[in-house]
């Protein structure tokens, strides 16, 4: 094997509620993670050394050194096996960069099972479960895919029955946000506001919705505990989800830490009239349709 390639998708959180502030400095969640057709693609092939290039829109926003999360995976899926190995990564880009749709978790997540194969390894799914959450919250899910609530900090996941597809638009905004700025926006705004933190639950009318594959039951349950620091701190996110619901959208959500904006559409051909609109609106850099639940990362 001397090349292997990987597609895996992006995520939207159709509940997000943050619990309080744990002594390590994350969130106990509950997160329901629901995985997209927008996908990034890795590229893993022989070589003596680790590297990464990233190519595709705003690839120069990433870095190619050891902050990117693709070579922190190739280094940590070495460690766990016990030996020092090469890989050549390259990473095709769709994400969008520090868009709140886990396009970094992505990429590990696609490290990691690209160069199980390529350095035959055959570890099972549950030893790169364990590797994936040591590098972050949101890269166990990216491994998994499909629908699934995500407990402690996002980390431990039971895969959710879903009915049929589910159609988005993805509004893809100027420039990123930082994840880790927006859970600090969310503790100040609720430090400001004195009220205690109840411990989240998740909600048994998105479980329903899910199950019965009900666009409009879902488009009602979508909740986002971090929209409204993503708002305090991207005011121009107002804007972008009202016209989504002005044009027909079933419900209109801040994607995770945002500042990508997530409509659920009520089928394929509204997804794409509502994407055309969205950017006629001037309201975004883009807006791209897709669907889910799609598979987690998986080799091509
Ligand atoms: C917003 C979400 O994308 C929703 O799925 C995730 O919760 C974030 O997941 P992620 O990007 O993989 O985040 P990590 O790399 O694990 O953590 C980045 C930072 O986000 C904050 N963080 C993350 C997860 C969590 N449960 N509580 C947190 O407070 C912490 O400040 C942490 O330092
Ligand atoms: N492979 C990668 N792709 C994108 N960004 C990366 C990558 N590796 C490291 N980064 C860094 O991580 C930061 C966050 O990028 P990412 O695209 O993962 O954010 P995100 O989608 O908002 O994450 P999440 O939804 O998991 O909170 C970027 O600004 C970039 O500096």
């Amino acid at each position: 094997m001397s090349s292997v390639t990987v597609r895996v998708p992006a995520k939207v959180n159709v509940q997000l509620s943050v619990g309080p502030l744990r002594d390590d400095g994350f969130h106990d969640l509950v997160n329901v993670f629901h995985a997209v057709s927008v996908f990034d693609e890795v590229v893993a092939k022989e070589s003596e050394t680790v590297s990464v290039r990233v190519e595709g829109e705003s690839a120069d926003q990433v870095p190619v050194d050891d902050g990117n999360l693709a070579i922190q995976a190739a280094r940590a899926l070495a460690k766990h096996a016990g030996r020092t190995y090469g890989v050549e990564l390259v990473i095709r880009k769709a994400i969008p960069v520090a868009g709140g749709m886990a396009g970094g978790s992505a990429d590990a997540a696609g490290t990691l099972v690209a160069c199980n194969e390529l350095w035959g390894l055959g570890l099972p799914l549950e030893d790169l479960m364990e590797i994936a959450a040591d590098l972050g919250s949101d890269v166990p899910f990216s491994l998994l895919g499909g629908t699934a609530v995500g407990t402690g900090r996002g980390e431990q996941l039971t895969a959710l029955p879903v009915k049929g597809d589910f159609h988005w638009v993805f509004a893809v905004a100027d420039g990123g946000l930082s994840t880790a700025k927006v859970y600090a926006e969310c503790d100040r705004l609720r430090a400001a506001a004195g009220t205690p933190v109840a411990w989240p639950q998740v909600s048994e009318a998105l479980l329903r919705a899910l199950k019965d594959g009900d666009a409009r039951a879902l488009g009602a349950e979508l909740t986002n505990d971090l929209q409204e620091p993503a708002l305090t701190l991207r005011g121009s996110l107002a804007r972008t989800l009202e016209a989504g619901r002005e044009h027909g959208a079933l419900g209109a959500i801040v994607s995770g830490s945002g500042p990508t904006c997530a409509f659920l559409a009520a089928d394929e051909e509204h997804a794409r009239e509502l994407a055309e609109a969205l950017k006629g609106a001037g309201v975004c850099r883009t807006a791209v349709p897709a669907h889910g639940p799609v598979a987690g990362a998986s080799i091509v």
